[in-house]
C-alpha cells in the first residue's frame, strides 16, 4: 500500500519546470489521496492557465508509477494570493541577502558574470552573447542572458522569444531559449521608449533585475551592455566587479578605434577584459577563399591597445533563416567557433 510519506517524498523530487524547485517544496500539492494503487491529488499553480501544466502532469504521474500507483489523478487549482505572496517570500530569500543585495553577486555565489561590450551600435555585440550564452549551455552549464542594452533591446526578437515572463508577485521568472534564460527590460518596455531609462533609474534597473529574478542556479550571467561607456556599464562596473568583459568589434578602423574607448573604460574600471572578438571578420567563398569586406586587423589592433588577444574572428554568416533566430546551428561554421570560445571561457575559468 501507497502511503502518504511515501508520495510526497517521490513528489519532492519532481520540479516546477519554470521555478526549478520541487513541488513540494512550494507547497504546490495538495488534497493527497490513496485508494489501494490509485492516487488523486490537486497541484496549485501559481498563475491559472499554466501553459507548462502537461509537463507538471506528465512529472506527476511517472513519479507516482515509479512507486507503484497504478491510476493517478490530478487535478490543479490556483494559488490564493495569500499562497503566492508567501511563495513570492520563499523566492525572494533565495534571491537577496539579509541586506536586499542581489545574491547572485556575492563573491561565493559561484555565479560568473561575463559583460559583453563594444564600442558602437551594430558590431554584433547581442549576437556574440546569444551565441556564447548558447554554446555555454550546449556544454552543460547553467546559463542566463541579462539583455541591458537599453538603447536597443534586440535580444528576445534574436531568440524568437515570443512570450514575456511569468510574474509572481513581483518576481519575474526567466523566459528560457535555447536553454538559456534570458530577461530584457523590452518585456517590460511600454511602447518600446528607451528614454525614461536614462539616469538613476539604470542603477536601479539592473538591481532590481539581478533581485527580483528568479534566475534558479546559474553558472554564468552574460550581459549584453549598451555599446559605448554610457551609464550602463559604470554601474555595471560598480555593481560587479568581479564580472569580466568581452569586447566586440568590426575588422574596420573607425569601430575598433570606438572600441577602445569601451576597452579603456573596462581597465579604468577594473574589470579584467576576456579578450576582443572581431565579428564579421571576412566573407568565405564557396571555394574557400575569405574576402575582408570589413578591412583587416580592426580587431588585432583593438587587442594590442587594450593588451589582450582576439580571442575570435566570426565570419560572415546567415544562422538558419527558415528558423528565424540568430543562433547559429550548433554544426555550422560559426557554431563551432562559439563552441571553441566557450570552451576557451571554461578552460580560463577552471585555472
Ligand atoms: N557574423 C555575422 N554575420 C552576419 N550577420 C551578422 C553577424 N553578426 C551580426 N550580424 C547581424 O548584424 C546585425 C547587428 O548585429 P547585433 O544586433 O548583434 O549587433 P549589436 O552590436 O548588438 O547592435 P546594437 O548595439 O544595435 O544592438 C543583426 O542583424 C545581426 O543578425
Amino acid at each position: 500500500m501507497i502511503t502518504q510519506e511515501q508520495v510526497m517524498q517521490v513528489l519532492s523530487g519532481v520540479q516546477d519546470p519554470e521555478l526549478h524547485r520541487s513541488l513540494v517544496e512550494l507547497k504546490m500539492v495538495r488534497n493527497v489521496k490513496i485508494e489501494e494503487s490509485d492516487v488523486s491529488l490537486e497541484v496549485v499553480l501559481t498563475i491559472q492557465g499554466c501553459p507548462l501544466k502537461a509537463k507538471i502532469k506528465e512529472d506527476v504521474q511517472n513519479a507516482l508509477r515509479g512507486i507503484g500507483a497504478e491510476n493517478v489523478y490530478v487535478s490543479f487549482g490556483a494559488m490564493s494570493p495569500e499562497e503566492r505572496a508567501s511563495l513570492t517570500q520563499v523566492l525572494k530569500k533565495n534571491s537577496t541577502t539579509e541586506s536586499g543585495m542581489p545574491s547572485m553577486l556575492r563573491h561565493d555565489s559561484g555565479v560568473r558574470f561575463i559583460a559583453i561590450t563594444s564600442g558602437k551600435g551594430g558590431v554584433g555585440k547581442s549576437t556574440v552573447t546569444i551565441n556564447l550564452a548558447a554554446a555555454l549551455a550546449r556544454m552543460g552549464k547553467k546559463v542566463g542572458v541579462l539583455d541591458a542594452d537599453i538603447y536597443g533591446f534586440s535580444i528576445p526578437s534574436m531568440m524568437q522569444i515570443n512570450e514575456k515572463p511569468t510574474m509572481i508577485g513581483k518576481t519575474a521568472i526567466p523566459v528560457l531559449s535555447h536553454d538559456v534564460k534570458v530577461m530584457s527590460m523590452v518585456f517590460f518596455a511600454e511602447d518600446n521608449n528607451p528614454v525614461m531609462w536614462r539616469g538613476p533609474m539604470l542603477n536601479k534597473w539592473i538591481q532590481n533585475f539581478l533581485a527580483n529574478t528568479h534566475w534558479g542556479e546559474l553558472d554564468y550571467l552574460l550581459l549584453d551592455l549598451p555599446p559605448g561607456t554610457g551609464d550602463v556599464a559604470i554601474d555595471v562596473a560598480a555593481m560587479i566587479p568581479q564580472a569580466k568583459e568581452v569586447i566586440v568589434t568590426t575588422p574596420h578602423n573607425v569601430a575598433s578605434h570606438v572600441a577602445s574607448r569601451a576597452g579603456v573604460m573596462a581597465r579604468h574600471t577594473k574589470h579584467d577584459i576576456l579578450g576582443v572578438i572581431e565579428n564579421m571578420a571576412y566573407y568565405e567563398e564557396s571555394d574557400g577563399t575569405r574576402n575582408y569586406l570589413f578591412g583587416r586587423g580592426g580587431g588585432e589592433r583593438l587587442a594590442e591597445r587594450l593588451q589582450t588577444d582576439v580571442i575570435a574572428r566570426v565570419p560572415f554568416a546567415s544562422p538558419v533563416q527558415a528558423a528565424g533566430t540568430s543562433v547559429y546551428d550548433e554544426d555550422s561554421l560559426v557554431g563551432e567557433l562559439f563552441r571553441s570560445l566557450a570552451e576557451d571561457v571554461l578552460y580560463k575559468d577552471a585555472q
